[in-house]
């Protein structure tokens, strides 16, 4: 429970953090939500999260794009059944490719392409979008997730300024193990905003 809680965040927090850096008029955007409905008097805290719209459809552009389980988890059909026309016989190890349903031209308008706004106003079908599976068996997880993520990402945005540490973009390349790590660990810069020195110093 902890290892399928633990990694596929801090996983998606990172793909998120390097998609930003790479899309710096988003990250912008995102701060300015952010900035607009929590003020800079205060933390954003989990009850502002349903109003960030914006950040919600960064997090679900970042699941779309690199899903923390890309093949979900394995399942074994209980009987017979069929699956897209084909015969399945009981007992058959089946593995959903979400990364690949994810990236379907068929699907999705300009698949490859980091857009947050393909989810404005958009409710998307759930076996289009499936990072935390669907069915009986998916994500128990998923809203905490959500909530984890959200305020996560959220709060690093609010509090610093983000920068890469060179001049080419952040490697999006994806790594080997189950979660889909980053190939090379993601190196980046930051710096407080004012707003961080003021809160902490109401607080302290
Ligand atoms: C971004 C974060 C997360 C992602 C992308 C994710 C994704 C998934 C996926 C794809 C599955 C398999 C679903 C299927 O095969 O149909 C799964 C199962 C599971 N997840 Fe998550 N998860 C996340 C966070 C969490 C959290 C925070 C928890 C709990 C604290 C959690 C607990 C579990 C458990 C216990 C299962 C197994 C459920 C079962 O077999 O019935 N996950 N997750």
């Amino acid at each position: 429970m902890l290892n399928a809680g633990t990694e596929t965040s801090s996983v998606t927090i990172e793909w998120a953090m390097s998609l930003l850096l790479n899309h710096p008029e988003v990250l912008e955007k995102a701060r300015n939500e952010i900035d607009n409905h929590v003020g800079k008097d205060r933390l954003m805290d989990e009850a502002d999260l349903p109003k960030l719209k914006y950040l919600q459809s960064i997090i679900s552009e970042t699941l779309r794009l690199f899903p923390a389980a890309p093949l979900l988890v394995p399942h074994e059909s209980s009987d017979d059944c069929k699956v897209a026309g084909f015969h399945i016989p009981r007992g058959t190890m089946l593995l959903v490719n979400a990364w690949s349903i994810h990236r379907d031209p068929l699907l999705w308008e300009d698949p490859e392409s980091f857009k947050p706004e393909r989810f404005d106003g958009v409710e998307v079908e759930s076996w289009k979008l499936l990072p935390f599976g669907m069915g009986r068996r998916a994500c128990p997880g998923s809203g905490l997730a959500q909530r984890v993520v959200g305020l996560a990402l959220g709060t690093m945005i609010q509090c610093f300024e983000w920068k890469r540490v060179g001049e080419e973009e952040v490697d999006l390349t994806e790594g080997k193990g189950l979660t889909m790590p980053k190939a090379e660990p993601l190196m980046v810069r930051c710096k407080a905003r004012d707003m961080v020195h003021k809160v902490l110093s109401e607080t302290s």
